[in-house]
């Protein structure tokens, strides 16, 4: 512990570091999760697009003890966890107070959203963790207090803890400890949905969690330091022997061998799709950005998709893929992506990168950034990131600022300068939208080949077909057939070349 300062009472004081003491006393009082929206602005989201799996979605709750597979490994802990009374517990430098603040509301939010009940949240100010119990030792036990005081079952830490920092800090505070990393996969297994998004987020869980079998991981370690047996102390002391947790590892690998095979036999399939949009060039569009932004709002508006619109994190975890028409005719897709977060489990990148992959191949990137987000920059930061991750540095990308209903001419300033090029947007009463789809016409790749032909009157098939999949620059009907001046896919150059003119 570094900071040290004592006041007259002798109690730390800058050192408070569970800050935050007013906040402690009433149960919610640590304010409203900021990446979800207040209840004000919220209403009248049954108007953003109709939103058909709505009732599906309330309608589905996990049921205790009817999970399928790997019911009898005792540590697969995801399948139990049962959020219900939480704290939450962070630990930021000094200087980082406003960002570890926000990033401690988002954590509320992201527990709301798994379906835990927020009762507080403190922050500790450190240099670094602590290595052996997350926060300081002096600290865990005031936390200890603040846990039973709100009659808390789980503090969350808003990190990923290592495993033997869960479990000391478990040991100190005497109810279960989970982290931040934990949350988001929790959220993720009750959103998914199709046998794809279910299986990748299995095994992103698996992954997390192999490493985490009580026991293993510090057994694991000493193998690995060449001190099998050495002091042996706390060794196969907690939780099962080394026997039951062999066992329950190749269990749980025998498992992720099947989901990654799983999931590559996807592969194909959406890689047929994805080609035969290629052949077609049909241009595609990719809407990304951080999570309850207004992703699925923005498609509901440009396409009347009827894509799951929510209040909550991660409502959206399968690509939605939706056709749309530009002005001019020619067909496009627009392809609605799970939302990203700060921190998101690198598990959960890899396991959605064939997901994500779709994002990195579309011609146009559709950045939507919320707002009246208390922090833009991060969101748009955040999500740069990953699409770099991804490897769709690249990719053409349209800033859209949506909920533009919910700010004022200030902010917009101050948004206009993180991103000069951008459009401001309401998914919710259509403000902009016009605007943008013409920008998003306008930035869509021209066919590759330009055409000048003249068509017999009975190829009005392929006259149509330019319409659809090519670019018209010019159009006459002339005596011999219609004079065509377009862009137009290979393939279709390919039908016209007997029409071309020199
Ligand atoms: N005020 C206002 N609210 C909006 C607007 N667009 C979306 N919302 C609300 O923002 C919330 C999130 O919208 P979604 O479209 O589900 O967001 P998303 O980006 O798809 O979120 P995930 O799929 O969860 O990542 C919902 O409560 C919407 O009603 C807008 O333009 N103005
Ligand atoms: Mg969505």
């Amino acid at each position: 512990m570094t900071e040290t300062s004592h006041d007259a009472d002798g109690t730390d004081a800058v050192d408070r570091v569970l800050a935050h003491a007013e906040s402690r006393t009433t149960a919610l009082s640590f304010g409203a999760a900021q990446a979800l929206q207040d209840a004000a602005t919220t209403t009248g989201g049954d108007t953003d697009g109709e939103q058909w799996d709505r009732e599906e979605r309330a309608a589905l709750r996990r049921v205790p003890g009817l999970s399928t597979e790997l019911e009898d490994v005792t540590e697969v802990e995801y399948r139990q966890l049962r959020l219900e009374n939480v704290v939450l517990v962070g630990v930021h430098p000094q200087g980082a107070t406003e960002d570890a603040e926000n990033s401690l509301r988002e954590l509320a939010a992201l527990a709301e959203t798994a379906g835990a009940v927020v009762l507080d949240g403190v922050l500790q100010r450190r240099p670094h963790p602590d290595p052996a119990t997350y926060v300081g030792r002096g600290k865990a036990e005031e936390l200890k207090g603040i846990v039973a005081a709100v009659g808390a079952d789980t503090v969350i830490a808003d990190t990923e803890l290592a495993p033997s920092q869960r479990r000391a800090l478990e040991d100190v505070v005497k109810v279960k400890v989970i982290d931040r990393t934990t949350v988001i996969l929790d959220i993720f297994s009750q959103h998914a949905k199709s046998r794809e998004g279910k299986a990748q987020v299995e095994l992103a869980q698996l992954e997390y969690l192999l490493p985490r079998l009580r026991g293993w991981g510090d057994s694991m370690s000493r193998q690995a330091g060449g001190q099998v047996g050495a002091g042996g102390a706390g060794m196969g002391s907690r939780g099962p022997g080394e026997t039951k947790i062999e066992l329950d590892r190749r269990r749980i690998r025998t498992r992720m061998a099947m989901l990654r095979r799983q999931i590559r036999d996807f592969a194909p399939a959406r890689d047929a799709k994805r080609a035969e949009r290629k052949r077609n060039t049909i241009p595609s569009v990719a809407i990304a950005g951080y999570t309850n932004a207004g992703k699925s709002s923005l498609l509901n508006r440009l396409t009347s998709a009827g894509v799951l619109v929510e209040n909550a994190l991660f409502a959206t975890l399968d690509a939605t893929v939706r056709r749309a028409e530009a002005a001019d005719g020619r067909v496009y897709t627009l392809t609605d992506t799970v939302g990203f977060v700060r921190n998101l489990p690198h598990q959960l990148v890899e396991a959605f990168r064939s997901t994500l992959e779709e994002v990195a191949d579309a011609d146009i990137l559709l950045h939507v950034v919320d707002a009246s987000h208390p922090d833009p920059a991060a969101q748009l930061a955040t999500v740069r990131d990953v699409i770099g991750e991804v490897g769709a540095r690249d990719t053409t990308e349209i800033v859209v600022f949506n909920k533009a209903d919910l700010v004022d001419a200030d902010t917009r300033l101050v948004l206009r300068g993180l991103a000069p090029n951008s459009y401001f947007v309401s998914s919710r009463t259509g403000e902009g939208i016009e605007e943008l789809r013409a920008a998003v016409e306008a930035a869509l790749p021209l066919p590759a080949v330009e055409v000048h032909a003249l068509v017999p009157y009975d190829r009005g098939d392929l006259v149509s077909a330019a319409h659809e999949s090519g670019h018209i620059v010019s159009q006459a009907h002339e005596e011999g057939g219609t004079a065509l001046h377009a862009y137009v896919s290979e393939r279709l150059a390919a039908e016209l070349a007997p029409f071309l003119l020199a």
